[in-house]
């Protein structure tokens, strides 16, 4: 697979951040808002946005069930913020009927971050990320509050009221950001992204 392509989830979000990011990441990405399109994709993007929203708008758009069905077949994903509540097996501090994907098993809590500095920017050191550390925006931002047997912990808040919450995770070819670097410019998450749907 020379240039895998790549689906934006395309329902509510920062879509468009999401494709511009695949695009110099050596794949082609396409906005996925039918299960037809679900089907011609090699991976998937959930963007950031309001979970809820996304929630409520995969059931309006008949994509909650096809898409469970696809990440129980080993499509590759990558969730960032509410792309990662979204992915997660367990949601705290959310709607009562807010859905989810299951695509991780990870316990999620939505607005972890609290009121104060619930929008924030710091420097991480991501697993699988050469280099300089990567700049990680915050935007109320969920945390993962418990980690199944099978996930991988890629990054960890370094300091502050939050040191050592987990940010970013992987379980097998699915990973999740509670911060977005699909706005930065640096390509890194994307790429390893990319890396993994190659390999998948
Ligand atoms: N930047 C984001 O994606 C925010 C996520 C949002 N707080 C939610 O619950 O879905």
């Amino acid at each position: 697979m020379t240039e895998p392509t790549i689906g934006v989830l395309a329902l509510q979000g920062d879509v468009r951040e999401h494709l511009a990011a695949l695009e110099t990441s050596g794949a082609h990405g396409i906005t996925v808002r039918r299960p037809e399109e679900l089907d011609a994709v090699d991976g998937l993007i959930v963007p950031g946005g309001e979970s809820t929203t996304m929630s409520t708008l995969l059931s309006v758009f008949d994509l909650l069930e096809p898409l469970r069905a696809r990440l129980k077949d080993g499509l590759p994903a990558y969730g960032s913020c509410a792309g990662m509540i979204l992915l997660a097996s367990e949601i705290l501090d959310t709607r009562p009927d807010a859905q989810h994907l299951d695509g991780l098993d990870i316990t999620v809590r939505r607005n972890a971050f609290g009121r104060q500095v619930d929008s924030f920017e710091t420097d991480l050191d991501v697993v699988g990320i050469d280099g300089d550390p990567v700049r990680a925006v915050f935007i109320r931002a969920p945390w993962v509050e418990r980690v199944g047997a099978g996930v991988e912990v890629l990054a960890t808040v370094p300091d502050g009221p939050a040191e050592g919450r987990v940010v970013a995770v992987r379980q097998g070819s699915v990973m999740a950001t509670s911060f977005h670097p699909e706005v930065t410019g640096d390509r890194r998450v994307h790429r390893l992204f990319v890396d993994l749907v190659r390999a998948a």
